[in-house]
């Protein structure tokens, strides 16, 4: 990747520190060129700890800097107050918008016909391990198409869309789905508790298996559903506590409800409050 280009990111909060540490920790962009729009005082440390250059509010930025990318990476609420701050980056920049449900269409109302990017990324970026789905709309060309597949896969591998709507599905498959897997760790470790392991050693099994079965899934040539039924011996202990999570309606049936709530949030959200 060209690493020469300068990058505004706006908000440095959980998802934008995420991308920061992925970018500078984990893919080697250098930090000086990464500037951060941030109110909160102890974000901006904790991106100065990083290198980035900081500032309090978009007035802040130098007059003759010309990003190669904005990242919008503020609470979708606001979108829309904030982004006339940044029309001036239109003529240099593509626009990376992170921002759950807001669509292309509210960007392209303040910023006119700017190359935008709806992108929806998750927290395992940060160790360079999230996953990536985006849209771009007609202004971006293949050289901000480019420069925005390498930004994104640097953290995580990046999964380009065909339609812009499908951007709320993936946010509420794999841009929450961090969510959903932490906090079956909760529950597996919960559930360790209750048939007699320490919390601590609990947490410990709980948290390796699910990483284990995750990288195995990842890995493996065998589909999640053979590598159930590899571990699930005939009338054994797998088989015992499937028939609790399989018996209709069971987890398919919660995380499928789970997913359909996230996605009608993702539809909500497009709506300006
Ligand atoms: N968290 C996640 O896993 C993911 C989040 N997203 C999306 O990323 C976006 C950010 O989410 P998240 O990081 O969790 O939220 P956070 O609230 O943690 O981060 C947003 C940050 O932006 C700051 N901010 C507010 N106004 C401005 C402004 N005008 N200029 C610059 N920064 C500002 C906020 O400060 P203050 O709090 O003081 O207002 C806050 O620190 C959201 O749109 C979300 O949908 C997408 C994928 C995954
Ligand atoms: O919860 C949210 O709205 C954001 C979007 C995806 C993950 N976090």
């Amino acid at each position: 990747m060209d690493h020469s280009g300068e990058i505004v990111l706006v908000g440095c909060g959980n998802m934008g520190f995420a991308l920061l540490e992925g970018w500078v920790d984990r893919a080697g962009i250098p930090a000086a060129g990464i500037h951060v729009v941030e109110p909160g005082e102890p974000l901006r440390q904790r991106a100065v700890a990083r290198g980035a250059t900081v500032y309090d509010d978009a007035a802040g930025l130098p007059a003759a800097l010309r990003p190669h990318a904005v990242i919008i990476a503020v609470k979708p609420q606001i979108v829309g107050s904030m982004l006339g701050a940044y029309h001036r980056f239109t003529d240099a920049a593509v626009f990376v918008s992170i921002a759950a449900g807001v669509p292309i269409s509210t960007f392209e109302t303040t910023l006119g016909e700017a190359a935008i990017v709806r992108a929806m990324p998750n927290m395992p970026a940060s160790i360079g391990k999230g996953v990536i789905a985006a849209f771009a709309n007609a202004h971006t060309d293949d050289g901000q198409l480019a420069y925005v597949t390498d930004l994104l896969g640097a953290v995580g591998s990046v999964h380009w869309l065909t339609e812009e709507r499908l951007v709320d599905a993936a946010t509420a498959i794999s841009g929450s789905g961090p969510a959903y897997l932490f906090h079956f760790i909760e529950c597996l470790a919960d559930a360790g508790v209750a048939v007699g392991l320490s919390a601590e050693t609990a947490l410990a099994l709980a948290k390796q298996t699910v990483g284990g079965a995750a990288a195995l899934a990842s890995t493996s040539a065998f589909s999640p559903a053979e590598l159930r039924q590899q571990v699930t011996s005939p009338n054994g202990t797998t088989a015992a506590a499937l028939e609790v999570l399989m018996t209709e309606p069971g987890l398919a049936d919660l995380v499928k409800r789970a997913a359909e709530a996230a996605h009608r949030r993702a539809l909500e959200l497009a709506i300006p409050t």
